[in-house]
This record gives C-alpha cells, sequence and structure tokens, in this order.
C-alpha cells in the first residue's frame, strides 16, 4: 500500500527568516559560475536543481531511470519532484539563505514551489545571454553530461523560449526581475551580479572575516 507519509518532507520553523533567491537563464548562460562566486562572497547555500536531478538518477531507482530518459531528451521532470528535491536539500543545509539555480523552469514549477514550500524569492536574478554564446559554451563544457550535446542543447533552447521566459516575465510583473548582460566575461558578469546582492544587505563575507581577524 502507497505510504502518504513518504512524501512528506518537512518545514522550516514557524516564524524563521529564509532569503531565496532563483538564479534564471538559459542552459550554458553561467548560472552555476555566477552561483560560486556569489557562494564565496555572500554566504548563500547554491541549490542547483539540474545537480540535485543528477544526483538522484545516481541512485539506482524508477525515479531515477524516469529523471535520467526526461533530462535525456532536454525535457522537464515533474514539478513535485524538483521541488521535494530542493526542500529536502535546503532543510538538510542548515542555512537560511538560498541561491536556487535552474528554477523555477516553467509555471508550473512555480506553481508547486509555492505550493509545497511558498517562501517568496526576494528577487530574481536572471542571467541573460545569446543563444549562439550558450551553444558555444554548453558544446565546450565537456562535463560529460549526456544532455550536453547539440540536438538535447536545442532542445533545452526550446523548453527555455516556450516554458522558462514566462516565468522570468512573471517576476518582471511583481518587479522582482533583476537582468544581468552574461555575454561577457565571468568576472565582469560577477560586478553586476555583485551590486544586485549588494541589494540584500548581506554582509561580504570575506569581509566579515577579516574584521573578526582585526578583531582578535
Ligand atoms: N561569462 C562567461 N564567459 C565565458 N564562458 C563562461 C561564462 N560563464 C560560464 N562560462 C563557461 O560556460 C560553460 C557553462 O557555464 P555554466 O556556469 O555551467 O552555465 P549554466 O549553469 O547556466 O548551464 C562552462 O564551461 C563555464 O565555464
Ligand atoms: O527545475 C528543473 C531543473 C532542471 N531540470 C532538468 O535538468 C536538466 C539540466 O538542468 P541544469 O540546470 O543542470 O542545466 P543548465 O541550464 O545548467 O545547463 C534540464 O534540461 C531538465 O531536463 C528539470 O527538469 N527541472
Ligand atoms: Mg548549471
Amino acid at each position: 500500500m502507497a505510504d502518504a507519509s513518504k512524501d512528506y518532507v518537512g518545514s522550516f520553523p514557524p516564524g524563521k527568516k529564509i532569503t531565496v533567491v532563483f538564479v534564471i537563464g538559459g542552459p550554458g548562460s553561467g548560472k552555476g559560475t555566477q552561483c560560486a562566486k556569489i557562494v564565496n562572497q555572500f554566504g548563500f547555500t547554491h541549490l542547483s536543481a539540474g545537480e540535485l536531478l543528477r544526483e538522484e538518477v545516481k541512485s539506482d531507482t524508477e525515479q531515477g531511470t524516469m529523471i535520467k530518459n526526461l533530462m535525456q531528451e532536454g525535457k522537464l521532470v515533474p514539478s513535485d519532484i524538483i521541488v521535494r528535491l530542493l526542500l529536502k536539500a535546503m532543510l538538510e543545509s542548515g542555512n537560511d539563505k538560498f541561491l536556487i539555480d535552474g528554477f523555477p523552469r516553467n509555471e508550473e514549477n512555480r506553481q508547486a514551489y509555492e505550493n509545497i514550500v511558498n517562501i517568496e524569492p526576494e528577487f530574481v536574478l536572471f542571467i541573460d545571454c545569446s543563444l549562439e554564446e550558450m551553444e558555444r559554451r554548453i558544446l565546450n563544457r565537456n562535463q560529460g553530461r549526456d544532455d550536453d550535446n547539440v540536438t538535447t542543447v536545442r532542445r533545452r533552447f526550446g523548453v527555455f523560449q516556450e516554458s522558462t521566459l514566462p516565468v522570468i516575465q512573471h517576476y518582471e510583473k511583481l518587479g522582482k526581475l533583476r537582468r544581468v548582460d552574461g555575454d561577457r566575461q565571468p568576472d565582469i558578469v560577477f560586478e553586476d551580479v555583485k551590486a544586485v546582492f549588494a541589494q540584500l544587505n548581506i554582509q561580504v563575507a570575506s569581509t566579515r572575516k577579516r574584521e573578526g581577524t582585526e578583531k582578535c
């Protein structure tokens, strides 16, 4: 018999302040690259939706096989799966500041997140990059991913344009979108990203460490 409680992942204590930032952009736009830089400076926990799914594929389960097939075809996995993986990783991290990379990818993802996690993002960082540049980067990144081939990449671009752009427009209407030009060198892009995160008023991790040392 199916056990309904297996779907219960948990929740944050009521009243606890949790900061969430979504990082969205096409495949190869530099989401992972910029997230690593943000983590270094601002002490967020980086959760890549794609990485969580790739980990799930490694578990030799029926769900893992289903996810593997969808990813290979460049399609999106069912929303409740990715949202539960995200919430589980958030709770396990012990942190209160999260960068959610590569999510939400469609309106259904966004609604499932609202239903299950229900923590409004502070803002949504959109790394805007041309298709030609994204394709060039993906075909050169050599991470051994099954979905980094010309056929699947073009399907992923199609999904991005059809399903993710409406999500971006949704956050733009709410005044939550922060767009950066991702076509430039990583450190130049990060200058703009830093300016966006500075608005959050989170102290820069390296500065905090330096101040701590000076007081000793
Ligand atoms: N601004 C940039 N300019 C040139 N190459 C980049 C830039 N940002 C990332 N890359 C490279 O492009 C590839 C895709 O970047 P990645 O961060 O994995 O993108 P995403 O997570 O959006 O798919 C990687 O090989 C990365 O090193
Ligand atoms: O919320 C998500 C995030 C990712 N994916 C799947 O995971 C793949 C890879 O996503 P990732 O973010 O790792 O790719 P990137 O954009 O970084 O190249 C996508 O094409 C989808 O098949 C998904 O279904 N839902
Ligand atoms: Mg990535």
